[in-house]
């Protein structure tokens, strides 16, 4: 087990700097995920985590100790990238036996590790097969397995589910977890897919263009996330952002009604952001807008409403009553389900009271 800290770590590209100043400690044995859109730096900050590239600025410790210009060989990492990498001539048991017969480990060792490998990742039944003529899904899990079998102290994936199919990832999702709570090594997965940094990781660091955002569990970026761009990018749907006229303790979103909040911050424009999921239903609410789409998606239903400029998305589960399209939908939001952010900075504001 290792904790890595990145100490105001940058990387340029010429003129152009792909990372600024990222300060980002990783536990001793935590999962964390580095989410954000494609281009954000997640693949720099993590081929600098591996020794891949050198930082133009700022530090890399493992376990206190500068990494930073030491060979990637050295570090004790392994590495998963999204283009599995094994050796196709080869069977699953020898891809699987590779690393740890290259670091001299004995007979009996490897042809544990081997089954041990094989048996968490479901390969057992394949072990004897070449890997040459085995389906994508299957490859990246020997991919997994061959790196997962050296037991790195340090785990990095970079997008290792994105050309597989929806429903292997799905599987791949409770295996890499299981995977990492069997070896309790410090795992780094890089995924521009919220849902799998929501459902896997301990915590989530949020990056954008270069910066990141904010680091916190799965819960606190969806609960209390720190601007809006965090807000909208983590769920699915994303946060409702509204412009909304804040006057004592009550919001005023034109043509749709007033929120009242739990606190007052004084009069301000600001966007008044609630997730899909707390609109509730009532005929009674002091909210209304116009149904435009219903999708039904097993037992949610996602409901896109629309008021002039403005909509608003709502998630309702299966004891709810769909509305019709075309129809008028009255809801409530309740004031603790409700964030504000400065329409200017796109930042969180600070909670009164
Ligand atoms: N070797 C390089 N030379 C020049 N620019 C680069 C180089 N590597 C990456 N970049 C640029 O740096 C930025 C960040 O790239 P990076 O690969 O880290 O993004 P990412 O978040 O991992 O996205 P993706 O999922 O698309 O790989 C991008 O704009 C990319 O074009």
């Amino acid at each position: 087990m290792t904790e890595i800290v990145l100490d105001t770590l940058g990387k340029d590209f010429g003129s152009f700097t792909a990372l600024r100043d990222m300060d980002l400690t990783i536990r001793d044995g935590e999962f964390m995920a580095l989410l954000g859109p494609s281009g954000c730096g997640k693949s720099t900050t993590m081929n600098m985590i591996a020794g891949m590239l050198e930082p133009t600025r700022g530090q890399i410790r493992f376990d206190g100790k500068r990494i930073d210009g030491v060979p990637m060989a050295k570090r004790g990492v392994g590495f998963v990238f999204q283009n599995y990498a094994i050796f196709t001539h080869m069977s699953v048991r020898e891809n699987l036996a590779y690393g740890p017969k290259a670091q001299g480990m004995s007979r009996a060792e490897v042809t544990r590790r081997v089954s041990d490998i094989a048996e968490l990742l479901q390969l057992t039944p394949m072990l004897d097969r070449r890997a040459a003529g085995l389906s994508v899904n299957i490859l990246q899990r020997i991919a997994i397995g061959r790196s997962a079998a050296v037991e790195p102290a340090i785990f990095l994936l970079d997008e290792p589910l994105s050309n597989v199919d929806a429903a292997f990832r799905a599987v791949m999702r409770s295996e890499l977890k299981g995977l990492q709570r069997r070896f309790s090594q410090t795992m780094v997965y890089v995924t521009h897919d919220q849902l799998e940094a929501m459902t896997m990781a301990d915590r989530i660091a949020v990056m954008d263009h270069g910066r990141l955002l904010q680091v916190g569990t799965p819960l606190e970026v969806y609960n209390n996330p720190s601007d809006t761009f965090v807000a909208r990018f983590i769920g699915s749907p994303g946060m409702n952002l509204i412009p909304a006229r804040v006057d004592g303790d009550t919001a005023h979103m034109d043509g749709i009604g007033a929120l009242t909040l739990t606190a007052a911050p004084g009069t301000a424009q600001v966007l008044a952001g609630f997730r899909p999921e707390v609109v509730h239903p009532d005929d009674d609410g002091p909210l209304a807008m116009g149904v435009e789409i219903v999708e039904h998606i097993g037992a949610r239903t996602i409901v896109h409403l629309r008021a002039g400029e403005t909509e608003v998305k709502a998630v309702l589960d299966a004891e709810h009553t769909a509305p019709r399209e075309g129809q008028a939908f009255r809801f409530r939001v309740d004031a603790a389900d409700i964030r504000l952010f400065d329409p200017a900075t796109g930042a969180a504001m600070k909670r009164h009271g």
